[in-house]
């Protein structure tokens, strides 16, 4: 898919060989100012030095490097004079590769491990001989390859860490990306600044110029259409390209019928007032529930939802005359959720899974390497108030996948009055801004409960709060159980056909935060 995105002057580079919060890697590396971006690892060596890598790092994954089929990279790279951290089953790749030896462990090690350090190598200098770190991994190096010293033990582990600093090579076997290791980002620090050389310099406003200067460019005196949803990342991009584009950008922001109570006229009044570019509102609630009508399947809710939005902003687009680019507010976790090369499908998010093959307009998706508090932060540097930026996240499929099974007007209404509740409460327990998201979600079952005497059979609410970082993972929120009660006992007085309110208390993983 095209992005437009302009390369910063330095760059590392993270292959992926699969682990499912190996983008967290980049996270870190772009946190010490160094631009990062993660690729697959079968990202052909041409394209990879094209690049042009201050530095490049292999993640974790979860293939052993001695099995058939397990990913290999081409190993002219080694050849190449780029420095090399090899991360887990980057290590034990790298291992393999260079004439170590690598085998099954009679154990698994998992979790926070005690880390000795053997030998003054630069990924340590001034750092603690003994530290916290955290590990998960099966196969262990029984043998480093020539050339190469160990750096770093545990009580199971020979050699958690190695290096050949003449070629440039590093290897941990634990993770140097989580926060159970404290340290860890020290560590990286010092591959970044004293093997690689990075001067990092990379930050919100150079991303905002660079980014600026390459929509410019792409569009040239094109138009362009942004999908807003009054959300902070369609809110940011749209921002950002108003400033490279002016008056050549016109929003479209759609109401599917699956918005919160409220939203259409809040988001159409901050929005004109916020940022004064042309704001066109549709009302496609028909269409998008007509379509939805029977269907009951997560994954197909979320296509249908997809391929309309499309549609929606193809006609507004010809109603517009010519207009060639589609912004989005996609997101890096949005991109790497709905499966890529080596990440598994967790869910289509319907604006990257869910589009159309036959899409007419081309796409700009500025924030497509971001994280979300990075995306906060440029909201924050292009001057959009706080309501806007520090609004919780809303999907894009919105009410549809909070309510399970079929999504009726019934339903809707049920649940936008529960949902409004759970808001109100939060917001005015002052927990709003802390807290990643917090809503109300219905199920298409019925309990038996009394009241007044009488007896009820109607729907539960669910209410979920999580509080994040960036989505990829979650923990269920630890509301005061004061305004548990409150929220409780208004949505059964308040909402008719609700008779109990349940708290979703697990976290991401093994749930998501949304419920389908
Ligand atoms: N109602 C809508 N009208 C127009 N575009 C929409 C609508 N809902 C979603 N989109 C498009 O889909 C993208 C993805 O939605 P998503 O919810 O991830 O982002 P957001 O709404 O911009 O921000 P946030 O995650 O903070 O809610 C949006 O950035 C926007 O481009
Ligand atoms: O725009 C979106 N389109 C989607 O299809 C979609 N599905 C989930 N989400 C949001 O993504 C984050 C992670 O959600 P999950 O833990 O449920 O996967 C949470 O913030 C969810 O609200 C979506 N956003
Ligand atoms: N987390 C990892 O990278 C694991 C690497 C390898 N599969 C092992 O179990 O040792
Ligand atoms: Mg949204």
């Amino acid at each position: 898919m095209s992005s437009n995105n302009k390369q910063p002057a330095e760059i590392v580079l993270v292959l992926d060989f699969g682990g499912q919060y190996n983008q967290l890697i980049a996270r870190r590396i772009r946190e010490a100012g160094v631009y990062s971006e993660m690729i697959p690892f079968n990202t052909p060596l041409k394209e990879i030095l094209a690049r042009q890598p201050k530095g490049i790092v292999f993640s974790g994954g979860p293939a052993s490097v001695y099995s058939p089929g397990a990913p290999r990279i081409d190993r002219a790279l080694y050849e190449s004079g780029i420095p090399i951290l090899g991360i887990c089953y980057g290590m034990q790749l790298m291992a393999h590769d260079l004439g170590g030896r690598v085998e099954a462990a009679a154990g698994r090690e998992y979790g926070k491990t005690e880390l000795e350090v053997t030998t003054d190598d630069i990924l340590f200098t001034g750092l603690p001989r003994t530290m916290q770190c955290w590990m998960s991994h099966g196969d262990y190096i029984s043998a480093p390859p020539p050339g190469f010293q160990v750096t770093a033990r545990s009580a199971y582990t020979p050699v958690a860490a190695m290096s050949d600093p003449g070629r440039r090579l590093y290897g941990v076997q634990f993770h140097p990306e989580v926060k159970h290791t404290p340290l860890g980002q020290e560590m990286l620090r010092r591959f970044l600044f004293q093997v690689c050389g990075c001067r990092g310099d990379w930050s919100v406003s150079s991303f905002i110029e660079e980014q600026v200067a390459a929509i410019r460019e792409r569009v040239g005196d094109g138009r362009v259409l942004c999908a807003l949803s009054g959300g902070v990342d369609s809110s940011v991009a749209a921002a950002l390209v108003h400033r490279a584009v002016g008056d050549r950008l016109t929003c479209v922001f759609v109401n599917h019928g699956l918005l919160r109570q409220g939203e259409a006229e809040q988001v159409q009044k901050t929005f004109g007032q916020a940022l004064q570019v042309n704001l066109v509102y549709v009302d496609a609630s028909e269409r998008f529930l007509t379509k939805l009508a029977g269907v009951t399947d997560p994954e197909e809710k979320r296509k249908i939802i997809g391929h309309e939005f499309i549609r929606v902003f193809e006609e507004e687009a010809r109603k517009l005359g010519k207009v060639d680019f589609l912004v989005q507010g996609t997101l890096y976790p949005d991109v790497i959720e709905s499966g890529t090369a080596t990440a598994a499908v967790i869910k289509s998010h319907h604006n990257v899974g869910g589009l159309p093959e036959d899409m007419e307009l081309e796409l700009i998706e500025p924030l497509r390497l971001l994280f979300k508090d990075e995306v906060r932060r440029v909201g924050e540097e292009l001057g959009l108030p706080e309501e806007i930026v520090w609004r919780q996240p809303f999907p894009g499929p919105g009410l549809a996948i909070r309510i399970l099974g079929e999504v009726t007007p019934e339903k809707l209404g049920i649940l936008r009055q529960a949902d409004a509740i759970v808001t109100e409460e939060i917001r005015r327990a002052g927990l709003y801004r802390e807290i990643w998201q917090s809503f109300a979600v219905l199920p298409s079952m019925k309990s038996v409960g009394v009241m007044g005497d009488e007896r009820t059979y109607a729907y539960p609410i669910v209410v979920r709060a999580v509080t994040s970082d960036d989505a990829m993972t979650a923990d269920w929120a630890r509301l005061p159980y004061d305004l548990l009660e409150r929220i409780s006992s208004r949505i059964v007085n308040e909402v008719r056909h609700v008779n109990r309110v349940v708290y979703d208390i697990t976290s991401k993983p093994p749930a998501t935060i949304e419920w389908e």
